[in-house]
């Protein structure tokens, strides 16, 4: 039986603000420090150990697993960056408060935008100043490969493809696995891991800073998951709603 810890970053300033985020390089609020904190300890107290992690280009996924794998005294593992974990990018309404965004389209409109798998949010025009293909970072995309807007499932295909391409072959070799991640990036890999169908996965919402631990048998399939530090074990295929 192999294990593999998923963990949302904890809490960021935009998080805080309501605002939506997807590829915008915000750092963690000091709320989230804590979190980050809180989560590298209780690892630590459960024995938990690591050959390797992976995470995103984004500073509030890289800083949350810098400061678990400080508090773990983990530092020196190799750490795998990749865009392709990335949170789900939201087009036009990256900055935009949530809230606001609800007055001004309605609940339903927003909830399908967060939450219904194939729908894209309004594109980014390439002249907007929030279209970063240029960074550096992003060096690695080819030429339109970098995204305007996506859907759930947009973000789904390029997670997956990450998983089956790197991180899956990591575990078969026995490795002991972090992914410090997004909230829709984890989302995808849940619905991935526990097979749940697009309409059970809408109302699903990851809680930021939280150690979600994965025991996978020897064909990746789970035998049972459960946040580390929430009480008893949750049924299969069943993740607590959290806002
Ligand atoms: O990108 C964001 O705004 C958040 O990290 C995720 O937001 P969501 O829960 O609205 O998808």
């Amino acid at each position: 039986m192999m294990k593999i810890v998923l963990i949302r970053h904890g809490q960021s300033v935009w998080n805080l603000e309501n605002r939506f985020t997807g590829w915008t390089d915000v750092d963690l609020s000091d709320n989230g420090l804590e979190e980050a904190r809180q989560a590298g300890m209780i690892l630590k107290q459960n024995g938990f150990s690591f050959d390797a992690a992976y995470t995103s280009v984004l500073k509030r996924a890289i800083r949350t697993l810098w400061i678990v794998l400080h508090e773990m005294d983990l530092m020196w593992i190799p750490v795998y960056k990749s865009w392709c974990l990335n949170e789900r990018h939201y087009g036009a309404l990256q900055g935009l408060n949530k809230d606001d965004t609800a007055k001004k389209y309605g609940e339903d409109q927003v909830h399908q935008w967060r939450r219904s798998a194939d729908i894209r949010p309004p594109a980014l025009e390439k002249s907007d100043p929030r279209y970063e293909a240029s960074h550096p970072k992003y060096k690695a995309l080819k030429e339109g490969q970098f995204p305007l807007t996506e859907s759930l499932e947009d973000t789904e295909r390029r997670v997956l493809k990450y998983w089956n391409e790197a991180i899956a072959p990591a575990i078969r070799k026995d490795q002991k696995l972090m992914i410090s991640a997004h909230g829709n990036t984890i989302r995808a890999l849940v619905q991935y891991l526990d097979n749940i169908p697009s309409n059970g996965i809408v109302n699903l919402n990851i809680p930021t800073g939280v150690p979600l631990v994965y025991e996978l048998d020897e064909n990746l399939k789970p035998v049972r998951h459960y946040y580390l530090g929430m009480e008893g074990e949750l049924e299969p295929g069943v993740i607590p709603h959290h806002f």
